[in-house]
């Protein structure tokens, strides 16, 4: 099935997400763009969307904001609380206003650590709990939104807007919010206290900030471009690394661990140079700070020693405004610093409010149909064409007309490309038709909701997804309510309860990654057993092309008959037992339904067909079957190299 295999999309190569490249990256505006493909959207508006999920939590807001508040007050008062210590606090005449000063002082610090403390806790906790909201409700989303989605828009760039750009989030919602607003209050309440200590000095300090903000600026601007970009050449030594590491037995078979090495290697010396860059403009900006920074402090206390001497300030004022301006320049760099981060952040809430807002093609209408109850199991397809979204000038089904009635079993056959996958995905409606109606029991499915229509479908797909658990949760993935009992029946039915147990720990073993591997005959069974215990009136069956040994052949095909029994089946064929126990046979060719009829009847009106059967005649004749005309009978009808259809076709 090409469409369950969208990494082998010939369409998948161009769906890359303009979010997934550097914030500059634009799409090329292609014909897919506008079907689907998400664009990467940043700007501050854009954390409105985390804004309406910390305000569910106003409470947990509130006290993250009065903590700080108070942390930011207390901070302001310590520096304040200095100045009489200074003034007053060295004289031997009075030792008692020693312990006084001191202990107001040591309160202050008190009341500064416990707020301090619970600003940490409460807006720590608030960034966990919006994050993992966000991510619950974009991951919800994507999973029913339209297989094509997924076409357009690689699962690798998904999971990244749900883990790393939620991380992005969770951290500027975290820390740079709070550092954000308590440097805010820092420098205002900074600013506020030296215009109250000493109003002319303040005037002339405030002449000089641009000399000292501007440079700043405009290094720190260079500074992020060339971050940005170097996050870019790492995020494409992983997308290198993963694409060659992923496909070891294809990089190796092609003896191609050279280029391969080569690749990696300008890709990592590509990154190492852009870092050599930011590393370089970063240093330079620290070494601007420190100077321009160190000065203005510098010129601050020239000036408020003169002021002293004149009697304008005491010593322990010109400590407190000194004080104050080191604060206040401290906390605009720390501003300035987390506004980057909030854009970076707004840049995340865009991309990941993207997935939040992706609607599926496949909608439910206002008022679905209820399909009938219990369902008869018969289905149509009547004058359907079909184009896939993303090669809209090809038709993938033509005017195509056929009824299958409760109980049959009809076999599609064709060469490769002629449509056969496509016939199933419109039944599973993972895509409606353009023109024409697919009928269940009478009733047209674009009318119903997708979701219950499906639960009167099962399917046994050419390649079995084996999730990271055991194998009996792997057949409970067929109907999630089934028992331990249920599951081992089904497993029974579909000869698979044998190999099971003979498996190091029988049900309980571990599949997937990491776990016990399966041969293809037994991961076929896995998915047989899946669909036996969905016991879903209408079965949709993709054999696989992959030619299975007899032994593994008869099992699986006797899986299979007990599945099909008392249902209605539509399978794409590929070998020529199935052909010939269908009741019909449909003949697809380039999209189009081109004959339909008995194994005998089409081999004698059907030229297409004749050829497909004569092929495996043909075989049949050089390759004697060892053990009678039952095993023949099972061989796969498209198998590598000998595939009828590829060779039809
Ligand atoms: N997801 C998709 N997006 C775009 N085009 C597709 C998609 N899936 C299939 N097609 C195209 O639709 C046509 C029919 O494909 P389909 O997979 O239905 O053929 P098939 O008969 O099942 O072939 P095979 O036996 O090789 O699986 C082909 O031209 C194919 O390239």
């Amino acid at each position: 099935m090409n469409a369950a295999a969208p990494e082998q999309n010939e369409h998948n190569g161009q769906a890359e997400l303009p979010g997934s490249k550097s914030d500059g990256s634009k799409s090329d505006g292609s014909k897919s763009d506008a079907d689907g493909r998400l664009k990467g959207l940043a700007g501050l508006a854009r954390l409105k969307l985390v804004v309406s999920y910390v305000l569910r939590y106003k409470k947990l807001a509130a006290m993250a904001l009065l903590s700080l508040s108070i942390a930011a007050a207390a901070n302001l008062a310590v520096i304040g609380a200095l100045q009489p210590v200074i003034d007053k606090g060295f004289n031997a005449d009075d030792p008692a206003a020693i312990d006084r000063s001191f202990a107001i002082l040591f309160g202050i610090v008190v009341i500064l650590a416990l707020a301090a403390s619970a600003r940490a806790y409460f807006v720590t906790l608030l960034g966990e709990r919006v994050v993992a909201d966000l991510r619950r409700a974009a991951h919800a989303r994507v999973v029913s939104l339209h297989p094509s989605f997924f076409e357009d828009n690689r699962p690798s760039e998904i999971v990244s807007r749900l883990t790393a750009d939620a991380g992005v989030i969770q951290q500027v919602v975290s820390t740079s919010v709070s550092i954000a607003l308590r440097n805010s209050a820092l420098f205002i309440g900074g600013l506020s206290m030296m215009v109250i200590y000493n109003p002319g000095l303040m005037a002339i300090i405030t002449m000089a900030i641009p000399l000292i903000i501007a440079p700043i600026l405009y290094l720190g601007r260079k500074v992020r471009a060339l971050s940005r970009s170097s996050q870019d050449r790492i995020a494409d030594v992983a997308t290198m690394a993963t694409e060659s590491l992923g496909a070891i037995q294809v990089v190796q078979a092609f003896t191609r661990e050279g280029t391969e090495k080569t690749r990696f290697r300008d890709a990592v010396e590509r990154a190492y140079e852009t870092a050599q860059r930011r590393i370089m403009a970063r240093s330079v900006l620290a070494g601007v700070v420190i100077f321009l920074i160190s000065a203005a402090i510098t010129f601050i206390l020239w000036q408020g020693a003169h002021e002293v001497v004149a009697g304008h300030m005491t010593g322990g004022e010109m400590a407190a405004f000194v004080g104050y301006a080191i604060m206040a320049a401290a906390a605009a760099g720390a501003v300035v610093e987390v506004y980057s981060d909030l854009q970076r952040a707004a840049g995340a809430a865009g991309r990941l409010g993207e997935l939040l807002e992706a609607r599926s093609a496949i909608t439910v209408p206002d008022n679905p149909i209820a399909l009938p109850h219990p369902l008869k199991g018969r289905f149509a397809f009547e004058n359907v064409s079909f184009f896939y979204p993303s090669k809209p000038a090809i038709a993938a089904l033509q005017e195509i007309s056929f009824v299958v009635e409760p109980g049959q079993t009809v076999a599609l056959v064709g060469p490769s490309g002629a449509g056969k996958s496509t016939i199933l995905q419109l039944l599973m409606r993972f895509f409606d038709p353009q023109s024409g109606r697919v009928l269940l029991d009478d009733v047209d499915i674009s009318q119903t909701d997708p979701v219950e229509l499906r639960q009167h479908l099962a399917i046994v797909p050419q390649d079995t997804v084996i999730f990271a658990d055991t194998v009996r949760e792997n057949i409970r993935y067929g109907r999630i309510d089934a028992d331990d009992a249920a599951v081992e029946a089904a497993a029974m039915a579909a000869m698979a309860d044998g190999f099971i147990k003979d498996l190091p720990g029988g049900y309980e073993s571990w599949l997937g990654e990491r776990g016990v591997r399966l041969s293809g005959g037994q991961r076929q069974r896995l998915a047989i057993a899946r669909a036996i215990l969905r016991d879903a009136p209408i079965l949709l069956l993709d054999e696989a092309t992959s030619a299975l040994d007899a032994e593994a052949e008869r099992t699986v095909q006797g899986a299979l008959e007990h599945l099909m029994q008392g249902r209605t089946s539509l399978v794409i064929a590929h070998r020529l037992s199935t052909v010939l126990k269908a009741d019909r046979i449909l003949v697809m060719d380039e999209g189009r339904l081109i004959a339909s009829g008995t194994h005998a009847e089409l081999l004698a009106s059907n030229p297409l067909y004749a050829r497909l059967a004569k092929l495996q005649f043909d075989l049949e004749k050089t390759e004697p079957p060892e053990t009678g005309p039952e095993e023949t009978g099972a061989r796969p009808l498209s198998s590598e190299g000998q595939t009828l259809g590829l060779n039809a076709g």
